[in-house]
């Protein structure tokens, strides 16, 4: 049984993955303190809300997928419950192992997971990293349960800020690009609909590209920009502005909020 306790757009995306690709509605619960939204996650996918407490005396794997400021409260709260035969899959952007650890009696083994929203759809990425307690065997049970929403890497848990910089944060770039394309089209006179169709469509076929390629972004680039064409006077604005600058500079920001997550 796995229980995802705080389901949050998160938690929510993980629910709907888990449950599209395999996983009985018998077999996963949800711990929400939010009175509407547990209803209307019950409503919408047939799994059962419980409180925390008793979703961790039920299932052997706890997926924590509440903010981060609220997670030392919650583990705290489930503590006394777990033992040695439960995994704690915690998600929460910043939190380490070691806190988590900290907070949790004996031997409980902790993994630090970073995935992304896409895992709604099956196309999430998820990075994860050991605690000091957690097994192969429990590291790889975490892995094949986030492989059904998407793909998965280990990585040492230092690189766990980057992950989240990345590819946890990394979603919300590319829809705020998509959004801007929108905006520009809207304002140059097109339909909303057409608008939103090309972009929506460009994103995704680009995305494609990359996947099926395996070109470097780089050559993908290249193979748009014209000689004296459109495209290559766009990027000398997006150049001029400092896009490169400004992503890189946005990256940085996501990584340090990370780490300041751990401090609470
Ligand atoms: N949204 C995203 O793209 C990603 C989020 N995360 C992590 O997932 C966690 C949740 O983020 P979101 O889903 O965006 O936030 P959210 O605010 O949508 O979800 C949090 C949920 O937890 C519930 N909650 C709060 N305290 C609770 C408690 N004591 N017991 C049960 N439920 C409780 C809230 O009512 C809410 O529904 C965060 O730690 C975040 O760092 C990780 C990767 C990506
Ligand atoms: O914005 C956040 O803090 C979370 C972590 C990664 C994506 N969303």
């Amino acid at each position: 049984m796995i229980a995802i306790v705080g389901a949050g757009k998160m938690g929510e995306a993980l629910l709907a993955g888990l449950l599209a690709t395999g996983y009985e509605r018998s077999e996963v619960l949800i711990s929400e303190s939010v009175r509407e939204r547990a209803d209307e996650l019950r409503e919408r996918y047939g799994v059962d809300d419980v409180p925390a407490t008793e979703a961790a005396r039920r299932a052997e794997t706890l997926i924590l997928a509440i903010k981060p400021q609220d997670m030392v409260e919650v583990v705290d709260e489930v503590a006394a419950t777990l033992t040695a035969r439960h995994l704690v899959i915690s998600v929460a952007a910043g939190i380490t192992t070691s806190v988590l650890e900290k907070h949790l009696a004996g031997e409980v083994a902790v993994v630090r997971a970073m995935p992304n929203t896409p895992a709604l759809v099956g196309k999430g990425m998820t990075a994860v990293s050991g605690g000091t307690h957690a097994t192969d065997e429990q590291l790889d049970r975490a892995e094949g349960m986030l492989r059904s929403v998407g793909e998965v890497v280990r990585v040492p848990e230092r690189h766990m800020d980057t992950v989240t910089a990345i590819s946890g944060s990394g979603p919300a770039y590319f829809y705020f690009l998509t959004e801007t394309l929108i905006e520009s089209a809207v304002a140059m006179g097109m339909t909303r609909a057409t608008a939103q169709a090309l972009a929506r469509r460009t994103i995704a076929g680009a995305a494609a590209m990359l996947e099926e390629s395996g070109e470097h972004p780089v050559v993908l680039r290249e193979n748009v920009t014209s000689p004296g064409g459109t495209t290559a006077a766009a990027l000398r604005e997006l150049e001029r502005h400092g896009v490169r600058t400004a992503v890189t500079e946005a990256v940085d920001a996501a990584r340090s909020r990370s780490r300041d997550l751990s401090e609470g």
